[in-house]
């Protein structure tokens, strides 16, 4: 493992090799008008880069900023300072070739499954015949086949999840956001479905920008953990995770020697935060 901070390091062999897909922040500060007109500062002079194909978690207290920096890169909205790259390009509105998937579903509840996931593809151009085609494609290989004609109501979490991941990935995008994606779920379904996320990153490769509050799942995924410190969130360090790939089951990397290692290191960092954004909402000086 090595914590780093500043320019990022080759990518490993085999890792897609898109400059295209590669996000970058650089002295990133945003700021928030308060509603009494005064200006809060919710992330400062962050920094740091997810390369081409890298599967990059962050993780950070309550309200540190985790959410803030995602829009930014999304083209959501702008930095107050400093600047926010995707593929070399600064970012001055929505990028192309960038999917979300959320905690909360973003499926559309009037329209059947097959309906949501072949919504991409339709608005991007393509014939009806061909986006439907694809979209049952997609289904089976999240395992939904036969579930086409149900709409959102009719599915469990999980199989909403599924949808959401079709839907989102459908697009082959280059770059993945994704806030909490399964912070809603049970352990279990949790566990599944991040199994499922990294079978279908694997073969489509595009960066990915993770916002979890779990730090195991986070070391299970990522080949980069980015840790933020209480707010205003800056950068506290950066953990290049070199558990091998294919990892295999999230449940059974959990036991390695070598994640339990890396996780103890992130946690000790990452405790620091936690405690002092925790002191700092109980009125505690830390
Ligand atoms: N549009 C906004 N206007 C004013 N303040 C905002 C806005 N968006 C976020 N904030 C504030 O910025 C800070 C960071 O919020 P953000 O949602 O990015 O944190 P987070 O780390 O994702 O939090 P959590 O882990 O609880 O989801 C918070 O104090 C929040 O209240």
């Amino acid at each position: 493992m090595a914590v780093r901070s500043g320019t990022a390091a080759s990518p490993a062999t085999g890792r897609t090799d898109r400059a295209d897909a590669r996000i970058e922040l650089s002295g990133v500060t945003k700021r928030f008008l308060t509603p009494s007109g005064e200006a809060f500062t919710a992330i400062r002079d962050v920094t740091f880069e997810v390369e081409p194909g890298q599967f990059c978690a962050v993780v950070g207290p309550t309200g540190c900023g985790k959410s803030t920096t995602l829009s930014l890169v999304s083209g959501l909205d702008r930095p107050s300072e400093g600047t926010v790259r995707v593929g070399g390009r600064e970012v001055d509105g929505i990028t192309e070739g960038i999917s979300f998937m959320f905690q909360a579903d973003a499926l559309l509840p009037w329209k059947t499954v097959l309906g949501n996931v072949a919504m991409g593809p339709m608005f991007r151009g393509a014939a009806k015949k061909q986006a439907l085609a694809s979209a049952r494609d997609w289904l089976r290989r999240v395992g939904l086949a036969g579930f086409e004609d149900h709409h959102p109501h009719q599915l469990s979490g999980g199989m909403r999840k599924r949808v959401a991941m079709a839907a989102a990935l459908i697009n082959e995008p280059k770059i993945l956001l994704m806030d909490e994606p399964f912070g809603a779920l049970d352990v279990q379904t949790k566990a599944i479905m991040s199994n499922e996320l990294i079978g279908l990153w694997e073969q489509l490769r595009p960066s990915v920008v993770f916002i979890t509050h779990d730090l195991e799942e986070a070391v299970a995924l990522a080949d980069r953990v980015v840790v933020m410190t209480s707010g205003p969130g800056s950068v506290k360090a950066v953990y290049d995770i070199d558990l091998p790939r294919p990892r295999g089951s999230v449940q059974d990397i959990r036991f390695q020697p070598r994640f339990l290692e890396l996780h103890h290191q992130i946690w000790a960092s990452l405790r620091e935060e936690v405690e002092r954004a925790y002191a700092r909402t109980t009125g505690e000086t830390s």
